[in-house]
């Protein structure tokens, strides 16, 4: 299994092993985002978007969306299934999306630069910190941070489960990580958690990991 080299993803998409994939939009953000105090027609970043309907619902409540996906496959799909028009552009490091109000940077997340994206006034991540190991959580906290501005708001998602050892995807991040990963750079509330069961046909539950807690962590960076 190689995430690191984006491989591993790039066979899930392939072989369309999406069980991440949600057909409404998540809880947390629908619940939180008025309380965000936003500009209004937001920037929002999504990293490591997927085909998130996440998307759809923040164009609807009036926010720019930019995305970035690994799967050019992902992509597609997403521009697709939600019939939205688009144009590509490719540069050296990214095939580019671009539709009316969602574009899509195709490529390495850790490629982007904030010259790549202008002011950013909110990101939002679900399934994406919690996508990675360890060595790349740390990159990532460090990446998320160069990219948001001052006063940005960064909502995100945590999944936590007892583990021996680290399994994953999706990897158990606990509060404590988040603090350890984040608080250099952000002031960190923790909004909300709520547990559910494991599906029997998780992968992280064939490692025996029955029940987890999803926890919501708005950071405001410094
Ligand atoms: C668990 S999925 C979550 C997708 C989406 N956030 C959602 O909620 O459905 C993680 C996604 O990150 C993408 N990904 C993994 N590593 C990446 C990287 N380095 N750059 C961009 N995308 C990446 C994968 O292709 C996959 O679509």
């Amino acid at each position: 299994m190689n995430h690191v080299d984006g491989k591993f993803w790039i066979n899930r998409w392939e072989n369309n092993e999406i069980g991440f994939h949600r057909d409404k939009p998540n809880y947390f953000l629908t619940k939180y985002f008025s309380e965000l105090n936003l500009a209004e027609s937001p920037k929002v970043l999504v990293p490591l978007c997927g085909k998130s309907l996440d998307m759809l619902w923040l164009t609807d409540v009036g926010c720019q969306v930019i995305g970035c996906e690994l799967s050019n496959l992902a992509c597609q799909q997403f521009y697709s299934e939600n019939y939205l028009q688009y144009t590509l552009t490719e540069t050296d490091k990214f095939v580019q999306y671009t539709g009316d109000d969602i574009s899509i940077y195709c490529g390495d997340f850790f490629a982007v630069t904030g010259e790549d994206l202008g002011k950013i006034d909110f990101c939002y991540d679900r399934a994406a910190l919690v996508a990675l190991p360890r060595q790349l959580r740390i990159n990532y906290a460090k990446k998320i941070a160069e990219l948001l501005p001052t006063g940005s708001r960064y909502l995100l998602e945590i999944k936590t489960y007892q583990c021996n050892s680290e399994i994953g995807p999706p990897f158990s991040v606990s509060k404590s990580e988040v603090k350890e990963l984040f608080t250099n750079y952000f002031s960190i509330t923790f909004l909300e958690e709520q547990s559910e069961m494991i599906q029997p046909d998780s992968n992280i539950r064939a490692h025996g990991a029955v029940e987890l807690t999803n926890t919501a962590c708005l950071l405001i960076r410094n």
